[in-house]
């Protein structure tokens, strides 16, 4: 007896949806501002009060920044697109080559492709349960809360909702502390450790937040910390061998601090000849770490050195779509799949 079904399987019902902040669609100041624009309207990412901050976006952001950032976006731009994106989708397409039965996707909070138009698919095409990993370690309302309100908001729209669960964050999971440290030592095994002539530091660096929101009770801060202390930790790091700091300071009100480029230039004007920057809290290389860290800081480090006293910069990759992400990627997500997957 030949069994058709057993020969064309049917397309799974489970699926993964993995989440990344998103990029403009081009390096272009018009593309920048639509980006900009829904970015920056999301009111878990800017919590002022709209009458306050709309007159503020609409009159003075929009205007100025689209080109300035646009110029720094062409810095990074690859033949393939953003790096953000390049680097999403080939971590979704690693993971579903390891998630036997599983449906993996991917998709953007601001821009493209949109959470709404990748739910809509998944919901069409059969899917029933849907496990949400929005690529963000350390929990802050402004990125894992923003997801989970773009997925419920598409889900709004949909006959048949699937059963729905979401990573919430997994800042100290030993999987991802794991995988960053193998990533960094792998770096330094091939490239040399900063403190072998015993004047260099590690710093790790994560995106910033208002102090204002960790004030209102976000565990940003100290996801943060307990992720850096517990690459420390396993990387086996002195205290004084490894800093961090927090990056990435939009507009002028307080963020969390220490902010990273004044103190890699306190550093540098203290002594320090070599520092190494990870930025754990990054899942995927973009314009934050390329240009900001590896372009901006790197130059601001260095002119910061005492002169005719030569310094060392070097920024360690994000995890990206590398073995050891894509491991714990998996250890992390089949814990929180449902164990009959048919
Ligand atoms: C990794 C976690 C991130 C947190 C937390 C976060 C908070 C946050 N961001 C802004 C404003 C901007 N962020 C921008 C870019 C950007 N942000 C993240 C991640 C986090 N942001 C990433 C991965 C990126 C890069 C996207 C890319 O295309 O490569 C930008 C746009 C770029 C620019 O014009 O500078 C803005 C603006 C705020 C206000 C905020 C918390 C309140
Ligand atoms: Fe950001
Ligand atoms: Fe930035």
């Amino acid at each position: 007896m030949t069994n058709q079904a057993a020969h064309t399987p049917e397309p799974s019902r489970t699926a993964v949806l993995l989440i990344n902040t998103g990029s403009p669609e081009a390096p272009t100041a018009p593309a920048v501002r639509d980006y900009l624009a829904q970015f920056l309207s999301d009111r878990r990412v800017v919590e002022l009060p709209p009458t306050k901050w709309l007159p503020i976006l609409h009159g003075i952001i929009l205007r100025t920044r689209p080109a300035k950032s646009a110029a720094r976006y062409r810095g990074v731009w690859t033949d393939e697109g953003s790096p953000l994106i390049v680097h999403t989708r080939r971590t979704a397409e690693a993971l579903g080559l390891r998630l036997e039965g599983v449906r993996v996707a991917w998709a953007m909070c601001y821009g493209k492709p949109s959470i709404e138009s990748v739910v809509r698919e998944l919901v069409e095409s059969g899917v029933e349960r849907l496990l949400v990993l929005p690529m963000f370690a350390q929990y802050a309302a402004q990125t894992n809360a923003a997801a989970c309100d773009a997925v419920f908001r598409a889900l709004m729209k949909e006959r048949r909702v699937p059963a729905l669960r979401v990573v919430r964050g997994y800042h100290r999971e030993p999987a991802y502390v794991r995988a960053v440290a193998r990533h960094v030592e792998d770096f330094w095994a091939r490239e040399g450790r900063p403190f072998d002539a015993g004047d260099g530091k590690l710093m790790v660096s994560f995106h910033g937040i208002p102090q204002a929101s960790s004030d209102l009770g976000d565990p940003y801060e100290k996801e943060c910390r307990e992720t850096a202390r517990a690459l420390a930790d396993a990387l086996g790091l002195a205290d004084d061998q490894w800093v961090m700091s927090f990056q990435s300071r939009f507009g002028r009100d307080e963020w969390l601090k220490p902010y990273t480029l004044p103190l890699a230039e306190e550093l540098a004007r203290s002594g320090v000849k070599r520092l190494d920057v990870v930025c754990p809290g990054f899942a995927a290389d973009c314009l934050e770490t390329i240009e900001e860290i590896d372009d901006e800081l790197r130059e601001a480090f260095l002119a910061a050195r005492p002169a005719g006293d030569e310094g060392r910069f070097r920024y360690i990759p994000a995890l990206n779509a590398s073995a050891e992400a894509i491991d714990a990627y998996v250890e992390i997500l089949e814990r929180e799949l449902w164990s009959d997957k048919a």
